[in-house]
């Protein structure tokens, strides 16, 4: 054994002369058990050992190589090492017992933060499935103690006066900061902006001037625009190159020479700027696809796939938010996403519980024009928002109600960028009381205390229904929603029948007992509004 060059000891430098006597102590003691002792505990296969004798191994044949000089004194080792050996087996002894009894300890804790967890989402409403969902949020407050935000984000909280996170942003804003893919479901009005953009803010840290790390899709432009103001607020102290895709971006921009950390858009727009090779991708860490069961609608779903090839990078974050999520949608995540997490507050489609709902029947046309001079007549609730089903219509309508005395406005996709940004500003300043408006504004816009949505024409699908009423009764503020209806929809009542019933609304028994229709295409062929005779 003295002459050994075991590996266990190789390598260390022992004066004899000075020690000699402690060696011929030592010596004898090398034969006894303690050798036995360190290959048994090798031989036992510890893994820790086995895996410190390996490297052990290694870093002396590689000394060896270099023609090391140093001598290996066993005897003094042996002892050493045999006790340290021999406290390592044990060590290890005491290390399996405490990692079972730690794995123990862990495993009853993690039951009852799981019980927790499972409690707080059920008085919150929240529904998750998944792989290992991270607890929800119980208080900005945890935004710091749990995830270290930064000071400048929980200030811009405070100002923008959001005292606690919506149950959607209690949920999402964990499952995004651990790095999950997620797809979510909300009620209309309920938060979901700032559930995919203070996860992003955080994530992003600081400002970089290495490309875009971040892309935020929506289907309209007022939409992004909307976005991208809701970005910056929240942003703010904070130099982030935040970036709206303008039309004049779109044309202008050489997107290397400038910084971008985070970009929002249209998919139409983006991906122009992929086909002109204006623009890379690959850094992108965080794609959102908001209002994401529009975004995946055939008309547009070319767009988001060429957005999606080109977001190349292994680790993007990907996450679909909206308050409606098709099957489709859900399956078509499902491929695209790898673990994600799905969040549904509430149950999926619904309309907003905070907004009363009624239907009318006008028997026809011209008293669906009766109707609503009658309702701003007997109590008009500005600002209220008036949807038909194509824009000559609204044109027709708004044409009736421009000398009504009532400050109405109307916007649709004929106008310019410029028109419909101040058709939407002047709304949202209470310039316009009523603003007619097609299903370009029906998603997403968030116009402060709507009082009322009025279905002028007949929403053409369920989810349109949805989105459009959910222009009001937002942000916990109860709203009002009415549909107007004649012969041509009254196949369809039972559709928003349900729900209207489903959010809580009282429905008279008969609708409850008409025939349910599948809910295509909506959009019949209807007598003009116009009262003005043909010139
Ligand atoms: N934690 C919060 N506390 C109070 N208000 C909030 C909170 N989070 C967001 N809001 C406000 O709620 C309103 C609706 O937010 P947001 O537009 O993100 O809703 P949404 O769920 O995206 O709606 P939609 O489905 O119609 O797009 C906004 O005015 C926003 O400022």
């Amino acid at each position: 054994m003295a002459n050994d060059s075991s590996f266990l000891f190789s390598g260390i430098r022992f004066n004899r002369k000075k020690f000699g006597a402690d060696i011929a102590r030592f010596q004898k003691k090398d034969n006894d058990t303690d050798s036995a002792k360190i290959w048994s505990v090798v031989r036992d296969g510890s893994a820790k050992t086995r895996e410190a004798v390996e490297e052990k191994t290694a870093s002396t044949k590689k000394r060896k190589r270099k023609g090391n000089s140093s001598e290996n004194v066993e005897g003094f080792n042996v002892f050493r090492n045999s006790a340290s050996v021999a406290q390592s087996s044990g060590e290890v002894q005491a290390d399996q017992e405490s990692i079972e009894l730690s794995k123990k300890k862990n495993k009853k804790e993690q039951n009852r933060q799981f019980e927790r967890d499972a409690i707080f989402r059920k008085q919150h409403n929240i529904h998750v499935s998944g792989y290992n969902v991270p607890s929800p949020l119980q208080s900005f407050d945890e935004l710091k103690s749990r995830y270290k935000c930064p000071s400048y984000l929980l200030r811009n909280l405070k100002e923008l006066g959001f005292r606690e996170p919506t149950p959607i942003q209690r949920q999402t804003i964990p499952v995004l900061l651990a790095g999950r893919e997620c797809f979510a479901c909300a009620p209309t009005g309920s938060g979901k902006t700032l559930a995919f953009v203070c996860p992003m803010l955080m994530k992003l840290k600081d400002p970089e001037k290495g490309g875009i790390r971040a892309v935020i899709l929506c289907h309209t432009r007022e939409l992004s625009a909307q976005i991208f103001r809701e970005c910056k607020k929240l942003a703010k102290r904070k130099k982030f190159g935040i970036k709206l895709m303008t039309k004049n971006l779109l044309r202008n921009a050489d997107f290397s020479k400038f910084p971008c950390d985070i970009l929002i858009s249209t998919p139409l727009r983006l991906r122009l700027a992929i086909k002109k090779k204006k623009i890379d991708l690959s850094r992108v860490e965080y794609l959102v696809l908001d209002e994401s069961d529009k975004l995946f609608e055939p008309e547009l779903f070319k767009q988001i796939d060429s957005v999606l090839k080109a977001c190349s990078n292994p680790s993007i974050i990907r996450s679909l938010f909206s308050a409606t999520l098709p099957d489709f949608v859900e399956d078509r995540a499902r491929e695209l996403m790898h673990d994600a997490v799905r969040v549904i507050v509430g149950r999926k489609n619904m309309a907003s519980e905070t907004i009363k709902q009624k239907l009318i029947f006008t028997g026809s046309e011209e008293g669906k024009l009766l109707a609503i001079r009658q309702s701003f007549a007997e109590s008009l609730n500005p600002p209220v928002l008036v949807f038909l089903q194509s824009k000559e219509r609204a044109k027709e309508l708004y044409g009736e109600l421009e000398f009504d005395n009532i400050r109405v406005d109307v916007i649709h996709s004929d106008l310019s960028e410029q028109e419909r940004g101040n058709a939407v500003d002047n709304f949202r300043a209470g310039k316009t009381w009523v603003l007619i408006a097609t299903d370009v504004v029906a998603r997403g816009m968030d116009f402060k205390g709507v009082n009322c949505v009025i279905n002028y024409d007949f929403p053409d699908s369920a989810s349109a229904y949805v989105h459009r009423i959910g222009r009001s009764g937002r942000a916990g503020r109860s709203g009002e929603a009415i549909t107007l209806y004649t012969e041509e929809d009254i196949p369809l009542l039972r559709n928003v029948a349900n729900l209207m019933a489903a959010s809580g609304c009282e429905v008279p028994p008969w609708l409850m007992e008409l025939q349910k229709k599948k809910w295509k295409k909506h959009r019949p062929k209807r007598d003009s509004i116009s009262t003005k005779p043909d010139l």
